[in-house]
């Protein structure tokens, strides 16, 4: 696939196609190279606040916690994870507050620009099987385990 933003044209002067980027307005006889679409896979917690843009989840109807105290949770579970006392999947389970607790937290197989910039930039910078600090997006506040 063409990487985005650009097109084919007909070039009715040399009567061949050539490829036109729509925002840049460049335009080349040769296919501009097609952008592999990076793909992984990662699980997370997530502890929405009362600032979430969807303040409300399987948990718990209508989530009043501050930012702070939706932190603190993250903080709490990063812990006990982290020491080994409990197992990530087991916590998202109960405690997150995303729809993919059911799931352990696992939002299986993604590409670029499907989740929050936010969240796909704390993806990338894991390594397959680390967990990352608490990551911020507009849907409240994360731990994430890469596993792909
Ligand atoms: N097709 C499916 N199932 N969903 C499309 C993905 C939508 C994506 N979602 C996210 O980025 C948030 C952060 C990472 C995971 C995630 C899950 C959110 C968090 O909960 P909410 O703020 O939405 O209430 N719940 C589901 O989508 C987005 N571009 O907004």
């Amino acid at each position: 696939a063409l990487p985005p933003n650009w097109e084919v044209r007909r070039s009715t002067t040399y009567n061949r196609d050539y490829y036109f980027n729509t925002t840049s307005g460049e335009s080349r006889w040769d296919a501009p190279t097609p952008r592999v679409n990076k793909k992984m896979r990662a699980s997370h917690i997530l502890a929405k606040h009362v600032d979430s843009r969807r303040p409300s989840s399987w948990r718990q109807e209508n989530i009043t916690l501050t930012k702070e105290e939706a932190l603190k949770r993250i903080e709490e579970f990063r812990e006990k994870i982290g020491a080994g006392e409990s197992v990530f999947a087991d916590i998202a389970k109960v405690e997150s507050d995303c729809s993919s607790a059911k799931h352990g937290g696992d939002l299986g197989w993604f590409e670029e620009g499907k989740m929050q910039p936010a969240f796909e930039k704390g993806v990338l910078t894991l390594e397959v099987g680390e967990m990352s600090k608490p990551v911020w997006t507009d849907s409240g506040v994360h731990i994430i385990l890469r596993t792909g």
